[in-house]
């Protein structure tokens, strides 16, 4: 259970991307680039523009437990990238590093990389740009929607 919560905003996911870029443009060119549906897709979108990469798979693993990963189903595979030898899988976030060992065991040539990484999931991925506390949720800005919050001094006394 999380203790408390990351906002990123479109803002700052594009940075991380594209910082994330720039570290990849050492490890390749790429053949092409696997990004891990849903939430790799937007990551891998900014990341294949600053790489100038047009070939883009995708592959889409639904976890059911964490601590299970036979409880998980390959929705759709990658079949585009082979054995994934000169591709770049991209991903969001590591957490329990479940989704990222499955697509791995699944494509064992490629390069794995990712904008966050929790402490448990850390040692699966190759590259990642920010660290995050396990005990940590982070919320996409596909996740969060802005909030009206009252001011301070419209609440009564008895609520201050
Ligand atoms: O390291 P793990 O514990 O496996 O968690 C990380 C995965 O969880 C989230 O995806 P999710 O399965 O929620 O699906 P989504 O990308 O479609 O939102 C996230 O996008 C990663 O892919
Ligand atoms: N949005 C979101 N999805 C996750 N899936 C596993 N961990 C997380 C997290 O911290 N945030
Ligand atoms: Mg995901």
């Amino acid at each position: 259970m999380a203790t408390s919560y990351a906002t990123v905003t479109w803002d700052q996911l594009h940075r991380d991307a594209r910082q994330l870029a720039s570290t990849l443009m050492t490890r390749g060119p790429f053949k092409g680039i696997v990004a891990i549906t849903r939430g790799g897709m937007i990551p891998a979108a900014i990341i294949a523009r600053e790489l100038d990469c047009r070939l883009i798979e995708t592959v889409s693993v639904v976890t059911y437990d964490e601590q299970k990963m036979g409880q998980s189903s390959v929705v759709k595979k990658p079949e585009a990238a082979g054995d994934g030898e000169g591709f770049l899988i991209i991903d969001d976030l590591v957490d329990s590093g479940v989704t990222a060992q499955i697509v791995r065991k699944m494509l064992p040539k490629a390069l794995f990389a990712c904008l966050y990484a929790k402490p448990a999931g850390r040692p699966i991925t190759d590259i990642f740009v920010v660290e995050v506390p396990q005990d940590t949720w982070v919320l996409f800005p596909w996740d969060t929607a802005p909030l009206f919050i009252p001011p301070l001094a419209s609440k009564s006394a008895e609520e201050v």
